[in-house]
């Protein structure tokens, strides 16, 4: 399983790059909106330094055309580093430069994919990643899980170097369905992970643990300066 940040915020990746095992950062021309107007290549580098060279960071082209995605595509390697995976639209224009792409040996990862047939396209053409979008196939009553099932299926079927990357969630729940599915790999935002791991249940459970234990061993007492007593005596 691979746990990526669908975000470019410096704070939350460096956060959480501590915290789980994060495979890699995913973005879009909406998530680097978010961060207002910097320096775009200097941010990416940096976020490259946060996660280092052996995790992946996904980085979207903006040309309409195929031959503007292309030059994005060789823009995005040239200035960030050849180990970026350049997410292109699963469109004509996108699937055109998908070929080119790979014919250049340039990391793709087929993004805004709606549909099986879209994905089933985008593994032809060589892909690295797909990136179907989960909670917006479920806003459109496409049964996204089954979307990711079969594209699993496929890809198994012929021993595709193709992963897929499932995107664009709003629940957790979401998240375990698109794994369940046979998703090797999901973004998400970092609201997902606070929903997961700052649930009032899990507090409650250690707040009550720790009552429990300072009861008997005092207040402020924990194991290691419980073991530090030992030692001192
Ligand atoms: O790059 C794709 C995003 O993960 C889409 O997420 P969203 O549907 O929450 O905008």
């Amino acid at each position: 399983m691979e746990f990526l940040l669908d975000t470019i915020h410096i704070a939350d990746i460096e956060k959480y790059a501590k915290i789980i095992s994060l495979a890699g950062v995913t973005s879009n021309p909406t998530i680097v909106k978010k961060e207002g107007k910097a320096n775009f290549f200097d941010h990416m580098r940096q976020i490259r330094s946060i996660i280092g060279r052996d995790k992946s960071l996904h980085v979207q082209a903006v040309g309409q055309t195929t031959d503007v995605i292309v030059k994005d595509a060789f823009a995005i390697v040239s200035n960030i580093d050849e180990d970026v995976f350049v997410k292109v639209p699963t469109n004509e224009a996108g699937l055109a430069a998908i070929k080119i792409l790979k014919q250049n040996d340039v990391h793709v990862t087929a993004t805004a994919i709606y549909s099986e047939f879209q994905g089933r396209l985008a593994i032809e053409a060589g892909s690295d990643y797909l990136a179907p979008y989960y909670n917006r196939m479920i806003n459109m009553g496409i049964d996204a899980k089954q979307v990711i099932k079969h594209l699993a299926y496929q890809i198994a079927l012929q021993h595709a170097p193709t992963k897929i990357l499932a995107a664009s969630f709003h629940t957790v729940g979401q998240v375990n369905d698109a794994f369940q599915a046979g998703a090797q790999a999901a973004t998400m935002g970092v609201d997902i992970l606070r929903s997961a791991l700052q649930n009032p249940a899990i507090s409650n459970a250690v707040l009550d643990f720790t009552k429990d234990w300072e009861s008997v061993y005092g207040v402020g007492t924990n194991i290691a300066t419980l073991a530090d007593k030992v030692l001192d005596h």
